[in-house]
């Protein structure tokens, strides 16, 4: 078993899970939003304003290409699984688990969070809008798609390290 990578929309729940499962499995958990903003020195709406978002990207694409071989779970940047580059990577060296929540949840979440400059330079439709072109490639993506509705933070944990331990034991 190597990574296991959680992918998803803005607010599905990549952090907040990822953190849950690194203590029910007892494995190193990495945030890339918080690992980019520790290695630059800067919060992520910093990072955006001083040098775009091609270069957040690029961030990105680097923290994968170079990030250490060990069994361990990754919340990505709802953006990571844009670049063919990036899903390629993900795929190759780990496990891929969807989030997928509904927009209307999304919204509730996001829309008043100071910290995701995407969502504070779009309107409600501009997000949603956004929201559906990036859909397939989440699922494009995935090994695993994760419904979220309706489901706590800690169902959603459980069924995810649920279905990591099953493969571990494969
Ligand atoms: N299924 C859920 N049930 C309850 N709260 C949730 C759920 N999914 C996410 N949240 C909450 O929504 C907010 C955004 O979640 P977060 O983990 O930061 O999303 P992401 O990393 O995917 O952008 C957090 O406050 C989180 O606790
Ligand atoms: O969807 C995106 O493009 C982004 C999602 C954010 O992470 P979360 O998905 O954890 O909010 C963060 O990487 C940045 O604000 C850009
Ligand atoms: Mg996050």
């Amino acid at each position: 078993m190597k990574k296991v990578y959680l992918i998803g929309f803005m607010g599905s729940g990549k952090s907040a899970v990822g953190k849950r499962l690194s203590n029910v499995l007892h494995v190193p958990f990495y945030d890339m939003d918080t690992e980019i903003a520790n290695r630059t020195g800067m919060t992520i709406p910093q990072i955006f304003e001083t040098y775009g978002e091609e270069r957040f990207r690029d961030m990105e694409t680097d923290f994968l290409h170079r990030f250490q071989d060990e069994y361990c779970i990754i919340a990505t940047g709802g953006g990571v699984a844009m670049r063919a580059q990036n899903r390629e990577i993900m795929r190759q060296t780990g496990l891929v688990f969807c989030l997928n929540s509904t927009f209307r949840d999304i919204w509730r979440r996001v829309s008043t969070d100071k910290n995701r400059p995407i969502v504070q330079r779009s309107t409600r439709d501009e997000l949603e809008i956004l929201y559906h072109k990036r859909k397939p490639l989440y699922l494009e993506s995935a090994h695993f798609k994760v419904e979220t509705a309706g489901r706590s933070l800690n169902e959603i944990t459980q069924y995810i390290a649920f279905q990591i331990i099953r493969l571990k034991n494969d």
